[in-house]
């Protein structure tokens, strides 16, 4: 044998060996110290050192069929609907199908949030998906009822209207607009509003472009240097607590000068929220607060609203009948009547499975993660105490078993009697349902209620 080819055969060995090692480094180092519990795990893999099995993830979201990642566990490992891999860093248990994410996400005990610290850092230490149980629960009391109730959304209707109204009349004089962009402008200005009472067009378009430098890296690689999204990121953090500090303080200044005002906004009800020894939430808290219900509900609801109005355009069917309905109402109201009501709104069943269908197809919150408090059995096998939990809501919606032929758009699927527990989750479930589901609803309804009246897109 001529020397090349020993050292030939030596390279090729030594690369076979490091690639079984760096293969399996991840199982050993996980997986084997669990001891005989590995044994319970459900089957799936760890992927690669630190990076597991995030290739394959972001391949499959950046196609055009971000399911294949997702579909490859039930293809290779049936669906059990219960598959370990390593993501974001993390030893994860994947939950898929409607019996497994249900229990995850009504078991608020056993366990509790999981986002990649990545996140965490982004949307705030002390925001809704950092907050302690205890701590979660006053927030949610004292907010959600604010956001979510009738009376709430009765009158944040009103502001709502005036401001979809104005800003479609504006866009049809602008020519050509990028349709997603000026739609998170719209509800960008319509959540400032209702937190912050800012109308200020100026400020609302400074701080909508922060949160989308920080909606561009919620899922991108956590590399913090210059050029990378997640650099970008931070300092766009940094500018909206720097924001929101000065907006809290002169807030604060004004209300230990001025009369009390009877309307109050929700930096108001954080600022006056109280518990029961008295301690009232620091300055860091409130704005962590702010910078995820600003950014939730903004972000979401923009998506699913251009969602929506694609589809409508694209199903020339399901367009005429959601406009049929709109114009119903608008010929059976009442004389002299300006305006939506609550009670026009909830006539709008066409229109409302039209929406549930776009959030069932478009599933923009697709994975939610927790982390597990105990070892937990679920289908059968073991979460062990403190790995993640990914909660693949998305796959729920497009289980062909729950929704035959899940990738076609189709709101009569909603016909029939409600969906069975745990098979429609666009907003969560649980303790963690979203708070804003409802105003989400009245805010996409409003907007397409005026787009179906008046408008198409050309
Ligand atoms: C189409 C629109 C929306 C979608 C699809 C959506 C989806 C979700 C989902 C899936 C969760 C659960 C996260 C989890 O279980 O960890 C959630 C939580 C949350 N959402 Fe929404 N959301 C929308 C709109 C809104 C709006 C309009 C607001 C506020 C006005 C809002 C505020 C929140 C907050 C604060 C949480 C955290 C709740 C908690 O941890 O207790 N969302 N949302």
């Amino acid at each position: 044998m001529e020397v090349w080819e020993v050292v030939l055969a030596g390279i090729i060995c030594g690369v076979i060996v490091v690639y079984g090692l760096l293969k399996e480094a991840n199982e050993w180092f996980y997986v084997r110290r669990l001891g005989k519990k590995r044994f319970y795990l459900p089957p799936g893999n760890m992927g690669w050192p630190f990076i597991g099995n995030m290739l394959s993830f972001f391949k499959a979201f950046r196609s055009s069929d971000p399911d294949s990642f997702i579909s490859s566990y039930a293809k290779r490992f049936g669906r059990i609907g219960v598959y370990k891999a390593f993501m974001f860093q993390s030893p994860t248990i994947m939950v898929t199908v409607p019996e497994t994410c249900k229990q995850v996400l009504q078991d608020e005990v056993r366990f509790k949030p999981g986002w990649p610290k990545t996140t965490v850092r982004l949307i705030g230490e002390k925001s809704f998906i950092g907050l302690s149980y205890d701590e979660h629960k006053r927030i949610r009391k004292l907010t959600a009822g604010p956001i979510n109730g009738k009376e709430a959304l009765a009158t944040y209707l009103g502001f709502i209207e005036e401001t979809v109204v104005h800003t479609l009349e504006t866009w049809t004089v602008m020519g050509n607009i990028e349709f997603l962009t000026h739609l998170r402008k719209l509800t960008f200005k319509i959540i400032m509003y209702i937190f912050l009472s800012k109308k200020n067009d100026h400020l609302i378009e400074a701080l909508e472009r922060e949160y989308t430098a920080i909606n561009n890296a919620v899922r991108a690689m956590a590399i913090n240097i210059p050029g990378f999204a997640y650099h970008k990121a931070l300092k766009a953090r940094k500018k909206l607590v720097d924001a929101l500090q000065a907006i809290l303080s002169a807030r604060r200044a004004e209300r230990v000068t001025a009369a009390p005002q009877a309307k109050k906004d929700m930096t108001d009800a954080l600022i006056d929220a109280e518990d029961e020894k008295g301690h009232k939430l620091s300055d860091e808290e409130i704005i962590d607060i702010l910078i995820m219900y600003l950014n939730a509900g903004h972000e979401s609801i923009a998506h699913i609203t251009m969602w929506a109005t694609c589809f409508l355009q694209e199903h020339e069917e399901v367009f005429q009948k959601a406009k049929a309905e709109q114009d119903e109402i608008v010929r059976t109201r009442p004389q002299g009547q300006k305006g939506l009501t609550l009670t026009e709104y909830r006539k709008m069943t066409y229109l409302s499975k039209v929406i549930d269908e776009t959030l069932r197809v478009v599933s923009i919150s697709n994975i939610v993660f927790r982390e597990a408090n105990n070892d937990v059995k679920i289908g059968g096998y073991i979460i062990p105490k403190g790995w993640k939990v990914a909660v693949w809501l998305r796959n729920v919606h497009m289980d062909s078993e729950v929704y035959p032929n899940p990738k076609e758009f189709n709101p009569s699927r909603w016909d029939g009697p409600p969906p069975k527990a745990g098979t429609f989750l666009p907003f969560g479930a649980g303790s963690r349902l979203c708070p804003g589901n409802d105003f989400a609803k009245l805010e996409i309804s409003i907007f397409l209620h005026y787009f179906l009246l008046n408008y198409e897109c050309v």
